[in-house]
């Protein structure tokens, strides 16, 4: 077994040797530039240094004369890899050096494992030019001076690329923060158009279209927990005459101030909305229809003592009709639930106004107790 130092700073340039050598029993090491494998070959005596010759802060070439000072690396033979420096000088350089071959990049695997195999083989000692030998000066100047201009010209590339990616890169945040706020103001604008295609312009409560949604969900709410689903429907009485005597302003206030009477009247969970002209709609999950119609008797009286004035003059009190409907067994359905409500309402409207009552098919379903006589 024999330790091989595989020097290049580019560490694909190594993965790509190690990846060679690996399995061929010997103990490979790595280093990225030639300071580092000096140190690591004093350290662990190689048998053979596979370096680059265009590296930082010590080449190649310099490598090798270097690795030539210490007594104890006297048998290390040093490949050089080189796709830049095949020219004349450089070879007749390579042999002062002491270098055992020079390998052009890209390298032919066979051709490294035969020229690794070889340089292992090689018990002779390395024979390095003395310093100051004329022809390796000379030589070593002109491929020192080639290196560092190409250096030089490469640290130069490095610098504009890195410039480029940091621009690109600061380029791609913009446009990410700049992607990530028209999407959150496009969400913003979408859950505002939503929240307003559920309300009613007038008076701020939820509509009839949102209406239909929430009861169909509360029905399957009810249905699956075995639970009492009922709903009011509100209509004011002779609402029409209020527009006719005091104007369609006066109206609007009146229907402002019912609607807000609502929303305080009923609990969180209840839903308030406005069904259409004069009438509303409150559904109140959990409620049974006894409870409903109750709440519905104590809106009516708390509604009449509601006292609204516009433009200085006082509004007639609001009196209210009820029909109040509630979800059974046959009747699970947003029209069942609305028609059954709208017949309830109908019968009040009948029966003279101002009152509340509840359909009349809930008494052929539930067992009403006899205090309800108000029944539809
Ligand atoms: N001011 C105002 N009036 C509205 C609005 N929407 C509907 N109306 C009016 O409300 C009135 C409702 O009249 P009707 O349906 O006859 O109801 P009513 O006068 O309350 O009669 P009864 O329900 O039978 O007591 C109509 O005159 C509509 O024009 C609105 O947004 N503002």
């Amino acid at each position: 077994m024999h330790t091989i130092l595989i020097v290049d700073d580019l560490p694909a340039n190594r993965e790509f040797l190690i990846t060679l050598l690996r399995g061929r029993g010997h103990r490979l090491l790595e280093a990225g530039d030639g300071v580092e494998a000096l140190e690591i070959a004093r350290r662990e005596r190689p048998k053979l240094v596979i370096a680059d010759i265009v590296m930082p802060r010590l080449d190649g070439y310099s490598l090798a004369r270097r690795l030539a000072d210490y007594p104890q690396l006297r048998e290390t033979q040093v490949i050089l890899c080189s796709a830049a420096y095949d020219e004349k000088e450089a070879r007749a350089l390579v042999r002062h050096c002491g270098v055992w071959r020079l390998l052009a990049k890209p390298c032919e695997p066979e051709l490294v494992l035969d020229v690794v195999e070889q340089a292992l083989r090689e018990t002779r000692p390395r024979e390095v030019s003395p310093a100051g030998t004329p022809v390796t000066d000379e030589q070593l100047g002109v491929v020192g001076d080639k290196l560092h201009q190409k250096i030089a010209e490469l640290e130069r590339l490095q610098g504009e690329l890195e410039r480029r990616v940091e621009d690109r890169t600061r380029e791609l945040q913009r446009e990410v923060r700049e992607r990530q706020q028209a999407q959150q103001a496009l969400d913003a604008a979408n859950r505002r158009l939503r929240e307003e295609s559920l309300r009613d312009g007038l008076t701020g409560l939820y509509n009839r279209r949102c209406l239909d949604e929430v009861l169909q969900r509360e029905i399957a709410q009810a249905v699956r927990h075995e639970r009492s689903l009922s709903l009011l429907l509100i209509d004011i009485d002779h609402f029409k005459q209020c527009n006719d005597r005091f104007g369609h302003a006066a109206g609007d206030a009146m229907l402002r101030a019912v609607s807000t009477h609502l929303r305080a009247a009923f609990r969180e969970e209840d839903t308030v909305c406005r069904y259409g002209g004069d009438e509303f709609v409150v559904l109140m999950p959990g409620t049974t229809p006894v409870a409903a119609r109750d709440c519905a008797d104590r809106l009516r009286s708390r509604m009449r003592e509601l006292q609204i004035v516009q433009e200085g003059s006082a509004l007639p009190p609001v009196t209210l009709s009820i029909g109040v409907a509630s979800m059974t067994t046959s009747r699970r359905s947003v029209t069942a639930m609305l028609q059954a409500a709208d017949r309830a309402l109908y019968r009040v409207k009948q029966a003279g106004r101002d009152q509340a009552q509840l359909s009349s098919d809930y008494m052929a379903l539930d067992l009403l107790p006899p205090h309800s006589a108000a029944l539809a």
